[in-house]
């Protein structure tokens, strides 16, 4: 290895649905909303992140907020190509090494197609990236968890991000069966603002609804336990008028059953589709649960409940897939099985 490359920067990039986090050189150095607030008329961009998240809502017919990725997939490359950079300058570089070009590893759905992997390979290359790497989103979860997905021994990840949850059979570095599933916290969310319109004729915005999600959300009601409430505020149906209620958790968790159902079907999909010998090792592991959809209350017990084996909550959730891109990244050599098994191009 020469000095040079020594030197090179390295930038991991989870570009999510919800959230978009970048590691600079080991360290998260960008973690903030996926949405942008672009000029109409230039095109220029006005904010990203937590600033644009402010905005919406509020700013002129001049002005509009675009999340670029939808599903999980880029769905606006020009925003999101906009939105990186934006994000890529704003990282505290060191004052030695100013490089103008990085090594870039971006994590990807376990079903995106080559088209759509080569169209973020050339957005990172117009970041001026001289070498790009893709990773599955659920592999690099993984490994941002701390498993060791290297071993000849099958793991069942499931990671419930904003627009999709991906399901992956794992062994040897290698996924043997995946889907990616456009049911995820987003879905649940907008559960949430479907149930309370149609229980108390109420409208609430998608703040609330995340808020009711975050903080009393569960995945599973739970009739001997005294419930927990809280207050929201809205728009009445039939009145227009503001009006104020009063939300359980057993609401809220009725509220997402179907979403979650969807999602437990599809794990015992994938279980059903698992050859025998990975499927016995499954058996011991259990699924490893990660993505900031699993930090859903009780969601652990519940995909225990409907597949019998036990289920481990991973570490850090939020970070864990920029965290094993990283790792990669880091260590090309040892995690080149990952990259060769599971991105063909
Ligand atoms: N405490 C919580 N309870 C329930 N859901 C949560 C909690 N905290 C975060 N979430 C949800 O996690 C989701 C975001 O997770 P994450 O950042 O892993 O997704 P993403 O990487 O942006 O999306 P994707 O992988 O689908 O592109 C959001 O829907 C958010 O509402």
């Amino acid at each position: 290895m020469s000095l040079l490359n020594f030197y090179e920067d390295k930038i991991a990039i989870d570009l999510g649905t919800s959230n978009t986090l970048i590691t600079h050189n080991g360290k998260i150095a960008i973690n903030h909303p996926s949405i942008v607030a672009i000029h109409r008329l230039s095109g220029k961009i006005l904010a990203c992140g937590r600033e644009a998240l402010a905005m919406r809502g509020k700013v002129s017919k001049n002005s509009k907020i675009v999340s670029p990725c939808k599903d999980g997939v880029i769905a606006n490359f020009d925003a999101a190509e906009k939105m990186l950079s934006t994000f890529i300058h704003a990282i505290p570089k060191g004052a030695i090494f100013k490089s103008t070009s990085y090594h870039m590893i971006i994590a990807v759905p376990c079903e995106s197609t080559s088209v759509e992997r080569r169209a973020v390979k050339e957005s990172a290359k117009r970041l001026k990236a001289k070498k790009v790497y893709l990773i599955p989103e659920p592999i690099a979860a993984a490994i941002g968890g701390g498993l060791d997905i290297l071993q000849p021994k099958g793991h069942l990840i499931v990671d419930i991000g904003g627009g999709t949850t991906e399901i992956a059979v794992v062994s040897y570095g290698a996924i043997i069966r995946g889907k990616s599933l456009k049911v995820a916290g987003n879905l649940f969310t907008n559960d949430i603002i479907n149930y309370i319109r149609e229980q108390y004729n109420l409208v609430i915005g998608e703040s609330t609804a995340e808020h009711l999600k975050t903080t009393i959300g569960s995945a599973m009601t739970a009739p001997k336990i005294k419930p927990r409430y809280t207050t929201i505020q809205g728009r009445e149906l039939q009145t227009g008028l503001p009006k104020e209620i009063k939300v359980s958790d057993n609401d809220i968790a009725k509220s997402l059953d179907k979403s979650l159902t969807q999602i437990e079907k599809s794990v015992l999909d994938i279980l059903s589709e698992t050859p025998p010998e990975i499927a016995a090792d499954i058996y011991q592991s259990g699924i490893y649960l990660t993505g900031g959809g699993s930090l859903l209350k009780a969601l652990d017990d519940r995909l225990s409940k409907s597949t019998d084996l036990p289920v481990c909550l991973g570490d850090n959730p939020l970070e864990a897939v920029v965290k094993g891109s990283e790792a990669v990244l880091k260590n090309l050599n040892k995690y080149k099985i990952i990259l060769r098994e599971n991105i063909e191009d």
